[in-house]
């Protein structure tokens, strides 16, 4: 009695090798044929259907349609033609056993419950790549796939290995027609570790592409799934515009993953011959060539068989039973029969071509996994990964890497802190500190000489407070981002513009308050004058402007205090040695910083302005120790000149710290420097 098998093979389109895969099941059909407890009195007819990817699942409904009832189906290939094919078997209660699909979406048993294969999801490679990841220290990769499911639910996976390892996917990247924008967002990312899914023809433009844009060599590890055929190269020039050596260039020192399908133990399994005698006959019969798409020769093999096993286990249910049903009376609206076949496939376990055949609840197995390096144009098996025990084993001494040394998994990123250097500070420092004591001089000066008529008439005490306000902006040059100086961080963003500020508008203020009493002298009558121009007022009005800056700096530093932020300055690459060289600098930073900064500049302004038309109305005071109009006119030509001054190079200089505290601190210095001695020495000599 016949039992029909509907067999699904690709033998047209980009797959052609379902033909050869045909060939050898039916050597496996002989085989179970000729065995005489399976099946006994039975004899297994395997037809051949077209299930390229592109005709779908038209072969399928072709052998149904046409009597004789079909029992099983065997194959597809393809997962994308296997999904449907699948699912549609569940109608026809028909038990499915694929040799070659691999996607893992095809694991659901909710949407294919009779569906079983003779290899794994592709996702058992996974685990074998997360341990080689950890053996090298690896922990960012990039992806880049498909859009069909098989590729899909494989990077998504990744992405949950890699989110349980705590490690980082830097890009995934979806393949188009061309990919020259996804190998260019590769590079951009700076991806070296780089997981691929694809199918050959594609896979193909891929590589083609990664040559163009230069994205291989020492310092780049792909992975790839190994049912990727060892010879795909050879399509090279009818795909892609790349030649054969090209993406064999690209290939070197990569790595394919997945199960071999070859059982090691090379035992008389039980189709009574063993793996290398099984491959003799098949490079016989092919002339000593492993034809495209031999990948699955040893699953498809085995397939034949676990057909025939779950048949025979069926057969002996239904007589177990007592059932008057046999194999023959099989049909598709028969459940129970159909149940008994996936349960029966469900228990099927043998010694096969590609080593011991179990299906696991998800209807695949669970074979090792093999880590195989491109060499030349072969593929090395440099490691295997066991499931079983979660260990990774090398063979050989494992890879062995183009550019002698292991690839990091991203360029070596050196930070640069850079900071104020210790010389640079000390010598400002130093000139701060010898401005200050000359403040302390004319101080002490004004102080002796408190009772003479020069001294007495130029207001010493607000005098005093010009040289308060010096000392303060000198004070600024000691707070600098120095290498471990208590006198760096927040903190002394804040007090270095307090000091500053502060310093600025007492000196000033002080200077034109004192102005401000000689154009009142010559404004105001003999009797209101004693109360309009005592020294309170004058003291006042520092006071006034003081506490404006105050306010503007308490409210700044309320609303959005100042943080050290770090900012990177431009990385420059050391050649040959995958190092990133980033110079950091220590930023003062505040989101509003520019309009607090404007508000202050504004106050400031105003003040300068007032301060030069005070001193032009009383330019022609000619008594010197009174008026110091025509002094405080050359100070404020001379700040002006040195903030602009200031503010230009501090611009251009941005970035570099040495220079740019070097002259910020140096017109500091030098303006309080020329402010003071224009105000003082006249004084001194007089
Ligand atoms: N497993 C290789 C063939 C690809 C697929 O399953 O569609």
């Amino acid at each position: 009695v016949n039992l029909t098998i509907s067999g699904l093979f690709p033998t047209t389109s980009v797959s052609s090798k379902g033909t050869h895969i045909h060939q050898f099941c039916q050597l496996s059909v002989e085989g179970v044929n000729q065995n005489k407890e399976l099946l006994p009195g039975y004899n297994v007819n395997l037809l051949n259907g077209d299930s390229a990817v592109r005709p779908g699942i038209d072969a399928m409904y072709k052998h149904l349609y046409e009597p004789p009832t079909k029992l099983m189906i065997v194959g597809p290939s393809c997962s994308s033609v296997s999904q449907p094919v699948a699912e549609a078997a569940v109608l026809w209660n028909l038990t499915v056993v694929s040799y070659s699909a691999t996607s893992p979406a095809l694991s659901d048993r909710e949407r294919y419950p009779r569906f079983f294969r003779t290899v794994a999801p592709d996702t058992c490679v996974i685990p074998a790549r997360r341990a080689m990841m950890e053996y090298y220290g690896w922990n960012k990769i990039g992806t880049i796939h498909e859009t069909y499911e098989i590729f899909t639910a494989v990077t998504d996976e990744i992405n949950q290995m890699m989110s349980e390892q705590n490690w980082t996917i830097i890009t995934t990247e979806v393949m188009t027609n061309k990919p020259a924008d996804q190998i260019a967002n590769l590079i951009k990312a700076d991806a070296r570790i780089i997981m691929a899914g694809f199918y050959i023809n594609p896979g193909l433009l891929l590589m083609c592409e990664a040559y163009k844009q230069g994205l291989y060599g020492d310092h780049i590890v792909w992975f790839f799934m190994n049912w990727v055929d060892t010879d795909w190269v050879n399509k090279a020039e009818e795909v892609t515009s790349c030649t054969k050596e090209q993406l064999l260039e690209v290939l070197q020192g990569n790595f394919f993953t997945g199960p071999t399908f070859v059982n090691e133990q090379n035992t008389r399994g039980i189709a009574g011959i063993t793996t290398k005698e099984f491959d003799d006959m098949y490079y016989a019969h092919f002339n000593n060539t492993m034809p495209f798409g031999s990948t699955y020769r040893m699953p498809a093999y085995d397939s034949v068989w676990a057909v025939a096993l779950a048949l025979n286990k069926t057969l002996t249910k239904l007589i177990e039973s007592g059932s008057s049903k046999r194999l023959e009376d099989f049909q598709y609206s028969d459940i129970e029969m159909a149940d008994m076949i996936t349960e029966s496939m469900k228990e099927v376990e043998f010694e096969g071509l590609e080593g011991y055949v179990k299906f696991d609840e998800s209807g695949g197995v669970t074979p090792n996994v093999a880590i195989e390096q491109q060499r030349g144009d072969e593929r090395i098996i440099v490691g295997w990964y066991y499931p079983a025990t979660d260990t990774l084993e090398w063979v050989d001494g494992g890879p062995e890497w183009p550019g002698g040394k292991v690839p990091s998994d991203s360029s070596i990123i050196v930070i640069d802190q850079m900071f104020v250097s210790d010389k640079l500070y000390a010598a400002l420092c130093l000139f701060a500190s010898l401005g200050i004591l000359q403040c302390v001089g004319f101080l002490i000066f004004n102080v002796i000489f408190r009772t003479r008529r020069v001294i007495k008439m130029s207001s010493p005490n607000i005098n005093n407070i010009v040289l308060l306000g010096c000392v303060l902006c000198y004070s600024t040059v000691f707070f600098a981002d120095v290498e471990n100086s208590r006198l760096s961080g927040e903190g002394s963003c804040v007090i270095r513009l307090c000091t500053f500020v502060i310093g600025f508008s007492t000196a000033f203020g002080a200077l034109f308050s004192k102005t401000w009493r000689v154009h009142t002298i010559l404004t105001t009558s003999a009797k209101n004058l004693k109360k309009n121009v005592r020294f309170r007022h004058l003291v006042m009005m520092v006071l006034t402007l003081v506490c404006v800056d105050s306010l503007i700096i308490i409210i700044w530093q309320t609303v959005d205090g100042y943080t050290v932020e770090q900012r990177n300055l431009t990385a420059t690459e050391i050649p040959d040695t995958d190092t990133i060289i980033i110079p950091q600098i220590n930023n003062c930073s505040s989101s509003y910083g520019l309009y607090f900064t404007g508000a202050l500049y504004v106050v400031q302004g105003l003040v300068m302005a007032f301060g030069a038309f005070l001193s032009w109305e009383t330019r022609k005071v000619q008594v010197d120790a009174l008026n110091d109009s025509k002094l405080i006119a050359m100070c404020i030509y001379n700040v002006a000149l040195l903030s602009c001054l200031g503010a230009a190079i501090n611009f251009v200089l941005d970035g570099d710290v040495n220079s740019s505290y070097g002259f910020v601190s140096g017109i500091i210095i030098s303006g309080t420097l020329i402010t003071s001695t224009i105000v003082f020495v006249p004084k001194v000599r007089f």
